[in-house]
């Protein structure tokens, strides 16, 4: 059954001295429950397609509903869950306080025994009291992605999230990830350049044309679950990442016979 539905969705960015065509004609719809993931060329699109789900940009034309309701319906109860690449913490309040945040700006406090539950959950259940300058790069986003499921989102939107990490701690965010996912069965829509990332996480993969962004193609991933961590590779992961690779080189030729 379709959750998220995306119709006939177009965007054009208006500044003082041009405007952008970033999406053109956006139909997708993606169920309860489902991980899809997001890849394209630079600049394709993909974080202003997020930014429609999650209500934060106005579609020119089109729509998108999530269970029945518009997205503006949805955020204004903030049951959409927003993870970016910087965990955009505030650095003056701890773990603890930045995880109650989103809640707190809502008009309810949290019960300390919900923030601990969460972050326990999320793996940092230990560092409630920290500020955030004391954190990895890794634990900050474990606070944004606290911060963001404390609220229970219907969605969890989460741009490239790991992209500022290193390698290592990338790869254990990854397997963290699936654990939550599986576990709480959200929906998730994740936009990420790594089609390594995009095969491991992901039910399904949608690939953006180049600029102004359309879905070029929509791939239901055929790994099986439990699938290998840590970037090991079996034949079906490698064949389904040229795949993926082939299709992605695809939209960037695109690109360069527009341009
Ligand atoms: N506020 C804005 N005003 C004008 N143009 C914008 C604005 N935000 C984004 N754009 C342009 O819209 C296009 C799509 O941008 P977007 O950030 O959504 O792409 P992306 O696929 O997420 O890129 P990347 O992979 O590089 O992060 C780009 O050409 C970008 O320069």
């Amino acid at each position: 059954m379709t959750y998220i539905a995306i119709k006939d969705l177009s965007l054009t960015y208006q500044t003082k001295t041009k405007s952008v065509h970033a999406l053109s004609h956006i139909d997708l719809d993606i169920e309860e429950g489902e991980f899809v993931s997001l890849i394209g060329p630079s600049g394709c699109g993909k974080s202003t397609l997020l930014s429609t789900i999650g209500a934060l940009l106005e579609p020119t034309s089109g729509s998108v509903t999530i269970a029945g309701q518009t997205v503006q319906e949805v955020r204004k109860q903030r049951k959409i869950g927003n993870v970016f690449q910087e965990a955009r913490l505030l650095p003056w309040r701890t773990v603890g306080a930045n995880i109650a945040y989103l809640s707190e700006l809502a008009g309810q406090r949290p019960r300390q025994s919900e923030i601990q539950e969460i972050a326990d959950f999320v793996g940092i259940g230990a560092f409630l009291n920290s500020y955030p300058h004391e954190l990895s790069g890794g634990m900050r986003q474990r606070v944004s992605l606290c911060r963001a499921m404390i609220l229970d989102p219907m969605v969890l939107l989460m741009d490239e999230p790991f992209g500022a990490l290193d390698a290592i701690t990338r790869e254990k965010m990854q397997v963290e990830l699936l654990r939550i996912w599986e576990e709480t069965k959200k929906t998730i829509v994740f936009v990420t350049h790594a089609i390594d990332e995009a095969a491991y996480l992901s039910d399904r993969i949608v690939v953006m044309s180049a600029r102004p962004g359309r879905i070029q193609a929509d791939y239901v991933n055929p790994l099986v679950r439990p699938r290998e961590p840590f970037g090991r590779q079996t034949h079906e992961t490698s064949d389904f990442q040229s795949v993926l690779h082939g299709e992605l080189m695809r939209a960037e030729t695109e690109e360069r016979t527009d341009a």
